[in-house]
C-alpha cells in the first residue's frame, strides 16, 4: 500500500492497485514507490509517474497517518471508478455464478442433454462445470476432473452452493485419462501396426451391452496406445523439464501458496474407459492471452506458446479415445494465439479423419483464422482451411463484443473406423 503525503482526511485521491511485473534486472517486483500514485487523473502532472493501475477516484476516510495506523477498514469511499459493474462478491450465493459471454457459450455448445454422460476434463473452478449441469436440469452425469486437489475443492463447493447433484468430482492428470487395462498395452504394441488397425477399431455399430462393450474398449486401447506412445514421446522430450523449471520459479515467486492440500476429501481417478462418454469438454489450460483485466502477466516467448500447444494436444488426444463414436467434443481456451487454437483444430483434424467441425449454438464470436504463418524460426503453423472459419468461434477482445479472448471449436466423432493419419 502506498499513499501521498499530506493526505487529509475526506481528501479527494485517485486510487490504482499495484501490477506485479518483471523488473529490469530479474525477478518480479510492485512496480510503485511511495508518493507516486495519488495524484489524480490522467492529466495530471505526476500520471506517467504511477505504474499501478488506475482504477478510479475516491474521498479518503482517514489521513494518511490514520490509513497505515488502521489494520483494517475501509480507507477511502469510492465515488467515480473507471468501470460500473458492482461487486457481485457474496451476492445471491447459491443464486447467482458469475460468467464471461464466452465461458457461457461453450457450454451452449456441448449442448449437453438430459441423462447423458459428460467428461470436463480441466474442470476446476467448475464454471463450465456447473453451467453443463444446469443445461442438462441436473440429470445425467457430469464427471469434472482437474490435477489440483484443492480445485477439485472448489468445483465440489460450487456445486453444492448451486445445489448439483449430478457432478462427480475427481484429482486426475488430464493427460492420464484413459484407463490402461493391465496387459493390453504390450499386446497393442506387439501386435498392431497401421496396416492392420482397420481390423481392430470397427467400432461404428457399437454394441451396447457390457461385454461388447469392454471388446470394444480393447479395441480402442489398441488405437488409444498407439496414438499415445507416439504423440506422448514426441512431445515428452519438449515438454516436462521445462514445466518443472516453470513451477520452481513459480514457487520461488509466490511461495509454496496453495501447493499444500487444504484438507477436503477429494477422490482419485485411475482415468475412464475408451468411448465411455457421450460428450467431453476440454477447456484446456493456455497461455490464456485473451484474459483482461490482466494483473498478474508472465512473459511468454515463442517456445513457451508452442509448449502450450503440445501440451493441448496431448490431452485432446486423450478426448479423442474417451468420446464414444457419435459423440462430441468441445475445445476451448481463452487465448488468442492460433497456436493453441486454430493449429489444434488443424492438428485434430488432420490426425482424426473421423473428427468433423461441427456447427455451434450460439454463434456469438467471429471467424477463425485461415492460412498458416510461418515463425522466427522457419516452423509453419496450419492454421483453417477455407470454410472452417465460419464453424468456430474466435472472440477479439478488441473487437465491439467487448469480451476477453477466447477460442471455441466443436467436433462430431464418426465412426473412428479409420482414425489416424499421418502415424
Ligand atoms: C482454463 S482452466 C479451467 C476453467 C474451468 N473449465 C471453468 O470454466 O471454471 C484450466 C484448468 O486446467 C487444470 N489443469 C491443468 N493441467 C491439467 C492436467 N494435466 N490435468 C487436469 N487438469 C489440468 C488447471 O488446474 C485449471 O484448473
Amino acid at each position: 500500500m502506498a499513499c501521498s503525503a499530506h493526505v487529509e482526511e475526506g481528501d479527494t485521491v485517485a486510487v490504482s492497485v499495484a501490477i506485479e511485473q518483471p523488473l529490469p534486472d530479474s525477478g518480479w517486483g510492485i512496480g510503485i514507490t511511495r508518493g507516486t500514485i495519488l495524484q489524480g487523473l490522467q492529466r495530471d502532472p505526476y500520471h506517467f509517474e504511477r505504474n499501478g493501475l488506475y482504477i478510479g477516484q475516491g474521498r479518503t476516510v482517514f489521513s494518511r497517518a490514520g490509513i497505515f495506523r488502521a489494520s483494517k477498514g475501509i480507507a477511502v469511499n469510492m465515488t467515480d471508478r473507471v468501470f460500473s459493474l458492482p461487486s457481485f462478491h457474496d451476492v445471491l450465493e447459491g443464486e447467482i455464478f458469475l460468467q464471461n459471454l464466452p465461458s457461457i457459450a461453450t457450454a451452449h455448445a456441448l449442448d449437453p442433454q438430459k441423462g447423458e454422460r459428460i467428461l470436463d476434463m480441466c474442470a476446476a473452478p467448475g464454471g463450465k462445470t456447473t453451467g453443463i449441469a444446469i443445461l442438462m436440469k441436473d440429470e445425467g452425469e457430469v464427471v469434472a476432473v482437474d490435477r489440483s486437489h484443492n480445485k477439485v475443492l472448489d468445483i465440489q463447493k460450487l456445486a453444492a452452493e448451486l445445489g448439483l447433484t449430478c457432478i462427480t468430482t475427481y484429482k486426475l492428470d488430464a493427460l492420464k485419462a484413459v484407463c490402461k487395462i493391465d496387459g493390453l498395452s504390450d499386446m497393442a504394441t506387439s501386435n498392431c501396426s497401421k496396416n492392420n488397425m482397420d481390423m481392430t477399431l470397427k467400432n461404428s455399430d457399437l454394441p451396447r451391452s457390457h461385454e461388447n462393450r469392454v471388446s470394444s474398449v480393447m479395441a480402442e486401447e489398441l488405437n488409444a496406445n498407439i496414438t499415445a506412445v507416439s504423440i506422448e514421446k514426441a512431445n515428452e522430450r519438449t515438454y516436462v523439464g521445462k514445466a518443472d523449471i516453470r513451477k520452481n520459479e513459480r514457487i520461488m515467486r509466490n511461495g509454496p501458496g496453495r501447493n499444500q492440500s487444504q484438507g477436503g476429501r477429494v477422490e482419485k481417478s485411475k482415468g475412464f474407459l475408451p468411448n465411455s462418454f457421450d460428450r467431453i469438454l476440454l477447456d484446456a489450460p493456455c497461455s490464456a492471452l485473451g484474459l483482461r483485466p490482466r494483473l498478474f502477466a508472465r512473459e511468454e516467448t515463442i517456445e513457451s506458446l508452442r509448449n502450450h500447444g503440445n501440451y493441448q494436444r496431448r490431452m485432446f488426444d486423450q478426448a479423442v479415445q474417451l468420446v464414444r463414436p457419435g459423440g462430441v467434443i468441445v475445445y476451448s481456451t481463452c487465448t488468442i494465439n492460433p497456436g493453441e487454437n486454430e493449429a489444434l483444430v488443424r492438428y485434430a483434424l488432420d490426425t482424426y479423419s473421423f473428427l468433423s467441425l461441427a456447427p455451434q449454438h450460439p454463434r456469438i464470436g467471429g471467424p477463425g483464422l485461415v492460412g498458416c504463418c510461418e515463425l522466427p524460426d522457419g516452423y509453419v503453423e496450419e492454421w483453417l482451411r477455407p470454410g472452417e472459419e465460419e464453424l468456430v468461434q474466435r472472440f477479439d477482445p478488441s473487437s465491439s463484443l467487448d469480451t476477453i479472448g477466447f477460442f471455441i471449436a466443436k467436433f462430431n466423432v464418426g465412426s473412428k473406423t479409420c482414425p489416424i493419419q499421418n502415424l
